[in-house]
């Protein structure tokens, strides 16, 4: 695949004039996630939609983010897990690692070589909203202008809403040089199809973790910098120290605590990083991985009073931007900030989608805990895996977290380790479970799961919380023998239930 800015980024289809309609009863800016469901959904109800987005409409999960990282990723575990079964791994010529050329043309498979008239397009329009390309600037209450890169322009009204959903777009932390070094940045990561000799990654968040074991399984060498004194430092600090166990053990450098304090590139190509611990750096690329910042600009939210500078747009339980008069504007998806992630974007689709279809049918909308117009799971139970070999999943409150709230709850802790795991893999890594349990009434907050495979292990403990489950009830969620799931067993055990 060609470097990230040879892309086409603006296919010329779906121009502003070629639609066929002015009014709709709902306007979506951005074909992310969020924006394609809250569309899909108003149609399907019986109501008109439009999708409107400036580049390759799919929005990051499909081209930048989820997809290719998790194209990248799997071949790896695939081959970890091989080498984990006796009768399979003496198959194995370990020595060579995954196949990286044939690794990069699964990537290009799945992102159908970022082009989007392949399957984003057609689940757009079998969705049976309308799409149109070029940028949706808010002009009015319930107006949207539409304006392509040729100048091509359509001015849209909708009779019921606006949905925002615009996304978010990388922080470059406001280092000397930084910006000037031209460094990579998620899309660039995702995209590429030579592995950089040594990759200077900065920030060990989910994806500064997740692109460490990419490009170290490629052969490449990493260093990571990691502001925090560990890394993934939104889940509990065990997780972090589990997985940075795991890409120091395929060879990536992290320097923890410690900050870059100036970046320069070289008459030679190269970056230089200087450390604040007096440290330099030396290497072929540097990745900037220090998290995100809603999409807000150039849109013309000023009007309305809102912020531009990249701060999350507050939204009500209905994701309605309620401090704009009129009950017509929404925030779904990565703008608000309340839970970036592919599924909460589809979660956010559903809960404003259900909202504006209420209102329309005259029904006051008061969201109440847990009821279909609110995002009552923003703040119980967002469940976040890191593919990391291990994996690091969890759902609902962290330790930290819990403490910060100044909950009561106390922490069980088991191994992942059962006769059905070992049966799956006996050369699995030992893992390791925690529950946050409620000391007063022993329901289910948080739950975090460190291990080979517990990707697909997280989802009971998010069905326990949202169920409001106590462990007296969880003793009677009996795992079957033999499974990965009785992780669930030593939990509970673990809780003395
Ligand atoms: C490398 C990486 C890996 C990730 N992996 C995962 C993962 O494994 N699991 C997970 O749950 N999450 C993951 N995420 C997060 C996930 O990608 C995002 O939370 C999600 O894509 C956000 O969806 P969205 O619909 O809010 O916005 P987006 O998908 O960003 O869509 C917004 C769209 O709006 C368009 N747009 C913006 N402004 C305008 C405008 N004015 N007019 C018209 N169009 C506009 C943009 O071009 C874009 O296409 C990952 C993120 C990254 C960076
Ligand atoms: N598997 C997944 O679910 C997955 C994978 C990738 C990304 N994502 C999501 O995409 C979004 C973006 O991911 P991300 O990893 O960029 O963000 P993040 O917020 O998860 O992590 C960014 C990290 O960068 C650190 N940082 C900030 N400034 C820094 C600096 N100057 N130097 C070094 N470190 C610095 C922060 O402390 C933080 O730990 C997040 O919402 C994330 O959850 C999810």
């Amino acid at each position: 695949m060609p470097p990230y800015n040879s892309i086409n980024l603006h296919p010329s289809s779906h121009a502003p004039s070629s639609l066929k309609n002015a009014t709709y009863d709902v306007i979506c800016i951005g074909s992310g996630w969020a924006g394609r469901v809250i569309g899909a959904r108003l149609v399907k109800a019986g109501y008109t939609a439009v999708v409107v987005e400036e580049e390759l409409v799919g929005g990051d999960c499909p081209f930048w983010a989820c997809v290719p990282s998790k194209a990248l990723l799997r071949p790896l575990q695939a081959l970890e897990e091989a080498k984990a079964v006796t009768g399979v791994k003496e198959r194995l010529n370990s020595a060579n690692g995954v196949d990286v050329h044939a690794v990069f043309a699964r990537r290009d498979a799945f992102t159908s070589k970022w082009n989007d008239a392949d399957r984003l397009v057609p689940l757009v329009e079998n969705s049976g909203a309308d799409l149109v390309r070029g940028v949706g600037r808010l002009t009015g209450v319930k107006k949207v202008s539409v304006q392509s890169g040729s100048g091509d322009k359509i001015e849209l009204e909708a009779k019921l809403a606006v949905a925002l959903c615009s996304g978010s777009v990388p922080m470059i932390p406001n280092i000397p040089g930084l910006a000037e070094v031209n460094p990579w940045g998620p899309r660039q990561a995702t995209s590429a199809s030579e592995v950089p000799e040594h990759l200077i990654v900065l920030g060990a968040g989910a994806v500064g973790c997740e692109m460490s074991a990419v490009y170290a399984s490629f052969g490449g060498k990493v260093s990571l910098v990691c502001i925090a004194p560990e890394v993934l430092p939104r889940m509990d600090p065990e997780a972090g120290k589990l997985v940075r166990g795991s890409l120091e053990s395929q060879g990536v450098k992290i320097h923890l605590s410690t900050e870059a304090t100036k970046v320069h590139r070289e008459a030679n190509g190269s970056v230089k990083v200087e450390l604040s611990t007096g440290e330099t750096i030396q290497g072929t690329e540097i990745l900037v991985a220090a998290g995100r910042k809603a999409r807000t600009n150039d849109m013309g939210l000023e009007q309305f009073g809102l912020k531009t500078d990249g701060t999350p747009l507050p939204v009500n339980e209905s994701l309605l931007v309620d401090s704009v008069p009129g009950d017509w504007l929404y925030a779904a998806g990565d703008i608000n900030g309340r839970a970036p992630l592919t599924h909460s974007c589809k979660y956010h689709g559903k809960i404003a989608a259900n909202a504006i279809i209420a209102k329309a049918k005259g029904i006051n909308v008061r969201p109440r805990e847990y009821d279909n117009v609110s995002a009552t799971a923003d703040h119980t139970a967002v469940p976040q895996v890191v593919f990391t070999n291990p994996n690091a999943a969890s759902v609902g409150l962290t330790r930290t977290r819990a403490q910060k709230e100044g909950r009561a709850f106390r922490e069980v802790t088991a191994p992942v380790v059962s006769v059905g795991a070992m049966l799956h893999a006996e050369g699995y890594k030992a893992g390791w479970a925690q529950w946050i349990v409620e000391e007063q009434t022993n329901k289910l907050l948080g739950a975090t799961l460190v291990g080979d495979d517990v990707a697909e292990l997280i989802h009971p403990s998010t069905v326990a919380i949202v169920g409001g489950l106590t462990l007296e009830q969880l003793t009677h969620a009996i795992p079957a023998f033999p499974t990965l799931s009785e992780v669930y067993l030593n939990l509970v055990d673990a809780a003395g239930a």
